[in-house]
Formats: C-alpha cells, structure tokens, sequence
C-alpha cells in the first residue's frame, strides 16, 4: 500500500474539502442571510458595520432613533457584516429571556473576550455550568444577605462625602468632578462588600495593587488588532494575550487566589463557630453556600471558577453602579426628603420608608441604564413570536421570525426603558413622580425588578440587581 497516495491524500482532501464547505456556507451567509429583507439601517463601515455609531453616540440613542424610524424590530450590520436582528418588542424579548438556556446564549466573540479579561465566571459560562455556579451563588445575593450589606454602603457615602469637602478646598474654583469621586467609591463598595479587600481608592491608601490591574485589564480592551483577531476568530486564540493582560492577568489571580484562601479559611471557621462572627461579603457567602455539607459534591465549583467570579462581581459591579452618576444633578427634591432623616447613617428601613427616593431610584435606573443592550446568538433553529408584526423591505408581513442558528440578536434595554409606546409621550424625560401610576402597557417589560430590563429577565437576569438597587 502507498502510504502518501492511499491515506495522507485522501484524508487531505477530505479535510481540506470539508474546510471549503464551511467557509463557503459561512460566507454565504454572511452575504445572504436569513432575516436580510428586515428594515434598517444601511452598513456605513465595512469592518465595524453599524457599532460604529453605536460607538460614536455619546448620548447612546442611536437603537431609540432605529426603532423610531424601522419599527420595533429591524436588521442591524455587525462586525464584518455580520447580520442582526434587533427587536424591542415585548413578546420577542419575552421568549428570547425564557429560552435563554435552551436556544439564546451569548455570542461566542462576546464570551471570548470576557473570558480572556475575566476568566470564565458567571458572565461567561452557558449550559449547566452556569446552572450550577448560579446556584450556588445565588443565596449570596437573596435580600437578607443584601441588607447585611447597608452598613458598608452607607459606610462608604460618607466617606464619599468627606472625600468631596476634601476636593472642594484643595480646588481654586470650589468645582469638583462628581463622577471620579463616585467611581471611586463604588470600587471601595465592591471590594468590600465584594471580597472583603479595601481598594482604598477613596482614602488614597497605598492598596491600590488589584484596582490598577483591573484598570490595566480594562483599558486593554480591543486595544490592538492581535486582540480584535483573537476575540472574532478562535484560530487566534492559542496565540499569547498581549501582554498588558497577560500582567494584569498575573496580578489579579495571585491576590484572588489569597482572598480565595482568606475566604475559605472564614467559612470553615464560621462553620466551626456556628454562625458567630460570620463575615458577610460576597466572596466568603460563596465560599459557604460551596462549601454546605448539604451540596452535592458534583455540584460544588472548583478553586478556578470561584477564582473567576472576583473579576466578574468586580467587572458586572463597578462601572455599571457608578454610571448612575446623573442622578446628582437631579437632587434637589431628593434632599428635601432626605433632610428630613434624622441621621447619617440611616438603616435599610429607613430609606425603604422614602417615597420620592424610591421614585427616584426607579427613574434613573429607567432613564440611564448603564448596560445600553445586550447580545445573544441562537444556538438552534426557532421562532420568534411578534406583538407588533414586521414589514419586510418587500412589503411582506411577517408575524413571526423564523431564526436560523448562529443568528445573532440585539435586545436594546435601553430603548425599551424610553419606549413612548409604553410609557407615554414623556417616556425621554426624567420624572420620579410618574412611578406609582405607570402605564399598564409599562408593566408587560419582562424585567426582574420594577418593570424595567435595566437587569434584564429570565434565568440570565443580573444576580447583582439587589445589591445595585439598595447602594
Ligand atoms: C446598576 C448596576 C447594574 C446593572 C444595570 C446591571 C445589569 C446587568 C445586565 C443587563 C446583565 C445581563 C448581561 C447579559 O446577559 O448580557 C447583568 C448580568 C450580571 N450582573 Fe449585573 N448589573 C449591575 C450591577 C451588578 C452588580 C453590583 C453585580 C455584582 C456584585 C452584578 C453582577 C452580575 C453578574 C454576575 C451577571 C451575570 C449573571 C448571569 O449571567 O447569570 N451586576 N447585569
């Protein structure tokens, strides 16, 4: 037998042929694809598709101006033109957050990048590992545990403030930037209440190790063309990280790993001391519920995915709180009623029991919600039902959205949150007073706090919403 003409070619062309189908059908349907005839916008970049203006916006409206002009639901280009759908109509969303699980995951370049930033924690995981990791964190993040948390939050405001008059006298003006304070003191809220770790940001104390890793992480994104190539293509990907990551990386697994240990070492303790002197951060409470004699041990995580979780709370938790930043320049009627609290330092109860508060948080989670929108891919064929039926670019009506997998999907949180539709003509303007008495149309938003997709629904919805809403 001739081993080259008999077996290495013939396996050559069978894998080089099998290779050529799959990139023929990849690029045809990227040329054609399924839901091409949707409305939307033309492709103004051929590489960034329409996430260039999504990018450029700084006002983030560019999914409220598609929606007023296509429709609810549309076609959108992505990188390299790629084809996605965008619906914000209520019945879609609905069975895309129901079938989150079993048919709408998220994009693989999009759990690829998080993955290499952040490991793979509960942002990244699909599939059952996300059903066991969500099990176990979940009672970390129930409302007993959040409210065990006030003292750290309300701890931290007034550090706030004092940071504040501090930066006030030291400035000629007496103006002081807002935002960096409040960013600085979410990150001081996150690692306390996170993993027990005082960042210091707020006092300017020298533990500032983690907080620059995770600048440098963060400001790596997307930074170069390896990085880009690595997160699009997964040939890529067992190619070394830049090294930015690869420090920060570094960094951030030794000192998670001591906090892991620090954690461990509580929760076998507490054990030991039943109950007394339990510690309460998120990271310890994990640590437990893992460590509950009464969890299987095929359901318990390992070191590696605990590890990955201090990056995500870390991630999932900072920028998003502190983005919230608008609401200071709305407060005057919120002081009057917070002025009428007789302390600094006030418990759960306590502000629970402020009306316009309540309103107020509601509001600014409706009107400037920090995750814009969110992404999925379809992992198998489906149909998508639809509340308002679209016209395709053919004058077809379609009443439903037959997907194939690999379809890619935008749900804009955001334009949902200002959807005059919904909320009425003054949906773009912020007013407290409209909560109490929303629009029944309102209510149908499948979120799982107040109406809202701020946190999104269904089994992927935000753990932390909780632990957001009370800060
Ligand atoms: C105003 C603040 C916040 C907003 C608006 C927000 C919003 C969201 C949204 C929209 C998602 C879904 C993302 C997706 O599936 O693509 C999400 C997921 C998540 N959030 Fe938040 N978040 C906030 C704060 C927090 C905090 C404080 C934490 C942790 C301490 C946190 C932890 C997470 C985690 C771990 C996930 C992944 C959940 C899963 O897939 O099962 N978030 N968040």
């Amino acid at each position: 037998m001739n081993l080259l003409a008999d077996v290495i070619i013939p396996i050559a062309l069978v894998t080089v042929s099998y290779f050529l189908c799959l990139g023929i059908s990849s690029l045809y349907r990227r040329l054609f694809p399924h839901l091409r005839h949707l409305p939307g916008p033309k492709n103004p970049h051929l590489l960034y598709g329409n996430f260039i203006e999504i990018a450029e916006d700084d006002t983030a409206s560019t999914h409220e101006k598609w929606a007023e002009k296509y429709g609810p639901t549309y076609r959108l280009n992505g990188l390299l033109k790629a084809n996605i759908l965008v619906t914000q109509d209520l019945k879609a969303i609905h069975h895309i957050l129901r079938y989150s699980e079993e048919v709408y995951h998220k994009p693989d370049v999009a759990r690829a990048a998080i993955s290499r930033l952040l490991g793979d924690g509960l942002l990244v995981v699909e599939g059952e590992k996300h059903k066991m990791q969500r099990r176990v964190m979940n009672p970390a993040f129930g409302p007993i545990q959040i409210r065990a948390l006030t003292e750290i939050f309300v701890d931290k405001s007034l550090e706030l403030r004092d940071y504040w008059m501090r930066e006030i006298q030291k400035s000629s003006n007496k103006e002081v930037i807002v935002g960096a304070g409040l960013s600085k003191m979410t990150l001081d809220v996150i690692g306390r209440a996170g993993f027990n770790y005082d960042f210091e940001a707020l006092s300017g104390g020298a533990n500032s190790e983690l907080s620059r890793a995770f600048a440098a992480l963060f400001g790596s994104l997307n930074r170069t063309i390896l990085d880009f190539l690595q997160n699009q293509f997964v040939i890529f990907r067992s190619l070394p990280a830049n090294p930015a990551i690869r420090n920060a990386r570094g960094l951030m697994d030794r000192i998670g790993n001591e906090l892991l240990q620090d954690a461990k070492e509580m929760a076998r303790s507490s054990e030991k001391q039943d109950g007394i002197g339990k510690s309460r951060d998120l990271l310890s409470l994990l640590m437990r519920s893992n460590l509950d004699n009464n969890l299987p041990d095929h359901q318990r995580m390992s070191d590696e995915d605990v590890l990955a979780q201090i990056p995500t709370f870390f991630a999932a938790g900072h920028e998003t709180s502190s983005s919230t930043t608008l609401a200071i320049y709305m407060q005057t009627k919120l002081r009057q009623e917070l002025l009428t609290v007789g302390t600094d330092s006030p418990s759960m109860d306590e502000l629970s029991a402020l009306p316009y508060l309540d309103a107020f948080v509601r509001e600014v989670l409706r009107l400037h919600t920090p995750v814009t929108f969110i992404a999925r891919a379809a992992v198998k064929d489906d149909i998508i039902p639809l509340k308002e039926p679209v016209i395709d670019v053919n004058g077809k009506t379609l009443k439903e959205l037959h997907v194939k997998k690999g379809q890619l999907i935008q749900i804009p949180i955001k334009s949902v949150n200002k959807d005059k539709k919904l909320w009425g003509e003054d949906a773009w303007e912020f007013k407290p007073e409209r909560w109490g008495k929303e629009p029944k149309a309102a209510h149908e938003i499948p979120g799982v706090w107040s109406h809202l997709l701020t946190f999104i629904g269904g089994a992927r919805a935000c753990i932390g919403w909780r632990f957001s809403v009370v800060e």
